[in-house]
Parts: structure tokens; C-alpha cells; sequence
């Protein structure tokens, strides 16, 4: 089966999500949260443009160490798809067509564009200005959800993480789990007051819609429709709320390192403000923002799942020095405690299992904890380098 060459498990980790030095002298102190400019980075980067309204410098820490051109990206097109197809009632032939443009997208590509997925521009766009509201609260009330931990049920934060290990990235995030909702609800933010209710009928639709598409994944795959749902168990969806405000020189940085989702597969979308690319036979591209539409990418555990017939899709968000982005990842993957490893029915006799076994919150714990990205989480699970 054809895969994408740039996400081959042999390549080395992207260059800029080698630990990034700064030209900083003095590296943020963990214990002393004002660096030395005299801001505190750990309250996010739109406090600190609203601090600083005058900066014209992207102050050093976070000025990463990039190549020349680092952030060049080609506009070719990518995978549309129409799931109009897999509406229940919809005739056969429309779903078998869908089923395999699916296919087809995750084994060439690792992500596509979906329209007609059936979620009203309505409530996209309440979700988005909640998640404004949110990021428009004093940073004090936004503190108030800061963790170190990165499994924290609900977290705000800045850049990759909160670690003072890595250069600064150009993002604050509000990080909270979805479904299964008893878990978190009663957790997440209720300043605004709306948010709550509106980020659980928009988390709602959108497992739904992600339930649909890993049915047709499993069905191209040559698995039962429902084998890879039934495998998640009562499931773990995430949402990652990203908040990109203007920056000062914004080549000198980026939004979010190069990195793959660690679930089964993310629905994203952006509000309007272009930022993500994706990297594809070893060239990043553009994915310009449509409106009602989302871009699905492809995770390590259906990576790991597939036993590598598909791969999960490198991706980095760029920053830009006019207007702020907005972005919704909704990551999905199986309940936490479950073990994962390739499907079964998909390991052919006489092939061997790429991937070891681990628990899938040992997993994220790995990926998120972690100050490189690109996929070197995933690389260190394979049985062969
Ligand atoms: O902002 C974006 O477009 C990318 C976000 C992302 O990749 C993530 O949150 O995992
Ligand atoms: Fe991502």
C-alpha cells in the first residue's frame, strides 16, 4: 500500500523540533516565573503583546534556531472529501465511493478536507466566540485552569507546554477533555458562562462525526465497520483550543512545532486566519481555511493500529504579525487505560508487529511531556529503527 514518504518512520526528527536553543543567556528559571524582560511568559503570549503593545522584537526566548527559509510552503491541493455518503439512508453505492476516497486519502495523504459532514456553520461559530470569550478573561481568571501536568483533565497554558526546556512558541491553549463527559464536564471553564454547555454540543457533534469517519477508515481498512470503534472502548476525545494572537516577527517563530496528534484521527478547524501546514513527501503545505469545512488528520494510534499501513501527518501552525488565529483540535483515541497495538486481523501471517505495547495514557504522557515533537514519540515504540 501506497504511504506518505515524508512520514517514513526512518527519517529523522524534523529540524525544528530538534531542542531549539535560544539566544537567550539566561534560560527561563522554573522557580522564578518573571524571566529577566521582566515578563511572565507562563500567563501566555496575548497577556504579553498586551503588556508590551508597543514591541516591535520578538523577544529572544522565543526566537527559534530555523534554517533558511524555514517556513516556505507550497499551496498544492489536498484531498476533498464529500461525506454526504455516509449519512445513514444514503444509497450504497454513495457510501462504498466515500468509503473508498477515505481510503485512499489516509493511505496517500494522512489528511483531507471533509464538507457536507452534516455540523450547522452555527454552531462552529458560537464554539469559536466562546473560545474568544475565553481568551479574552484576565489572565488571572485564565490562570486559575494553569497545570504542569500534562494529563490534567483541563489545562491553560502556553507554547508546546509549560516546560522552560524549549524555546517559546507563539500560542496559548486551552486543553480540555470531551467525551466521555462525566469525566470533565464539571471541570471546564464556566467563565463565560455559555462555554460549557456550547463546547458540549459542539464536542458532541464532532465525536460523532469523527465515529462516522473511523467507521469508513475501518471499512477501508478491511476491518468490520465498527472494529476500530469498538476498540477505543468508551473512548478519549481532547480538545485543544489554540489562541495564535499577532506577532512581532513572526518568521522568527512558530505557533506549534511540528508535531503528529497522538489519537486516531483530529477534526480541525481554523477561524478563518490560514496558519497550519502539513508536511507531505518531505514539503510543507498551506491548508487554507474553507469555511464549513474541517481538515481530518490522521493520528499515531490509527498509525499503530494499521500496523503502519497508514501514518499519521506531520503538521506546524505559523504565525502571522496582522490578526489573531483561532484553532479547534479534537483529537480522539481510545479510553486511557486501554493497551495499544495493531489490530489483529490486520497482521498478515509471517509479519511482524512494528509497534510495542503501552497503555495509551503512557502514551500521551510521552508525547506531550516531551520538548522535541515531530513523531519521535511514535519512533520510539517501533521494534525496528
Ligand atoms: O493550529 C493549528 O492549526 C494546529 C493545531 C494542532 O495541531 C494541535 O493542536 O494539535
Ligand atoms: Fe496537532
Amino acid at each position: 500500500m501506497a504511504v506518505n514518504s515524508s512520514s517514513s518512520s526512518s527519517s529523522p526528527p524534523d529540524q525544528y523540533s530538534a531542542i531549539i536553543t535560544t539566544t537567550t543567556t539566561t534560560p527561563l528559571s522554573e522557580n522564578n516565573e518573571e524571566n529577566r524582560n521582566g515578563f511572565n511568559y507562563k500567563k501566555g503570549v496575548k497577556n504579553l503583546i498586551e503588556t508590551a503593545p508597543e514591541m516591535k522584537k520578538l523577544p529572544p526566548e522565543f526566537v527559534l534556531k530555523l534554517p533558511r527559509n524555514p517556513l516556505s510552503a507550497s499551496n498544492a491541493e489536498i484531498p476533498v472529501i464529500d461525506l454526504s455518503g455516509l449519512v445513514n439512508g444514503s444509497p450504497v453505492e454513495c457510501r462504498v465511493s466515500t468509503v473508498q476516497a477515505i481510503s485512499s486519502a489516509s493511505a496517500l495523504w494522512g489528511f483531507f478536507r471533509i464538507v457536507n459532514h452534516g455540523i450547522e456553520a452555527r454552531l462552529i461559530e458560537e464554539m469559536v466566540e466562546e473560545v474568544e470569550a475565553f481568551f479574552s478573561l484576565s489572565s488571572e481568571e485564565k490562570m486559575r485552569y494553569a497545570s504542569e501536568d500534562v494529563m490534567s483533565p483541563v489545562r491553560y497554558g502556553t507554547s508546546l507546554n509549560s516546560s522552560s526546556k524549549h524555546a517559546l512558541h507563539w500560542r496559548d491553549y486551552l486543553r480540555h477533555y470531551g467525551h466521555p463527559f462525566q469525566n470533565s464536564f464539571h471541570l471546564w471553564p464556566n467563565n463565560p458562562t455559555k462555554y460549557r454547555n456550547v463546547a458540549k454540543k459542539y464536542l458532541t457533534e464532532i465525536w460523532q462525526l469523527a465515529m462516522r469517519i473511523i467507521g469508513a477508515i475501518s471499512e477501508g481498512l478491511g476491518l468490520e465497520p465498527n472494529y476500530i470503534e469498538n476498540s477505543l472502548g468508551e473512548g478519549c476525545q481532547i480538545l485543544a483550543a489554540n489562541y495564535y494572537p499577532p506577532c512581532p516577527e513572526p518568521d522568527k517563530t512558530l505557533g506549534l512545532a511540528p508535531h503528529s496528534d497522538h489519537g486516531a484521527l483530529t477534526i480541525l478547524m481554523q477561524n478563518g486566519v490560514n496558519g497550519l501546514q502539513v508536511k507531505h513527501n518531505d514539503t510543507w503545505i498551506v491548508v487554507p481555511h474553507v469555511p464549513n469545512s474541517f481538515v481530518v488528520n490522521l493520528g499515531d494510534f490509527l498509525e499503530i493500529l494499521s500496523n503502519g499501513k497508514y501514518k499519521s501527518v506531520e503538521h506546524r501552525a505559523v504565525v502571522n504579525a496582522q490578526k489573531t488565529r483561532i484553532s479547534l483540535a479534537v483529537g480522539h483515541g481510545p479510553q486511557q487505560s486501554t493497551v495499544i497495538g495493531p489490530a489483529s486481523p490486520l497482521i498478515k501471517e509471517n509479519e511482524e508487529v512494528q509497534y510495542r505495547p503501552i497503555t495509551y495514557k503512557d502514551y500521551i504522557r510521552l508525547q506531550q511531556s516531551s520538548t522535541i515533537r515531530g513523531k519521535t514519540a511514535l519512533h520510539a515504540l517501533m521494534t525496528k529503527t
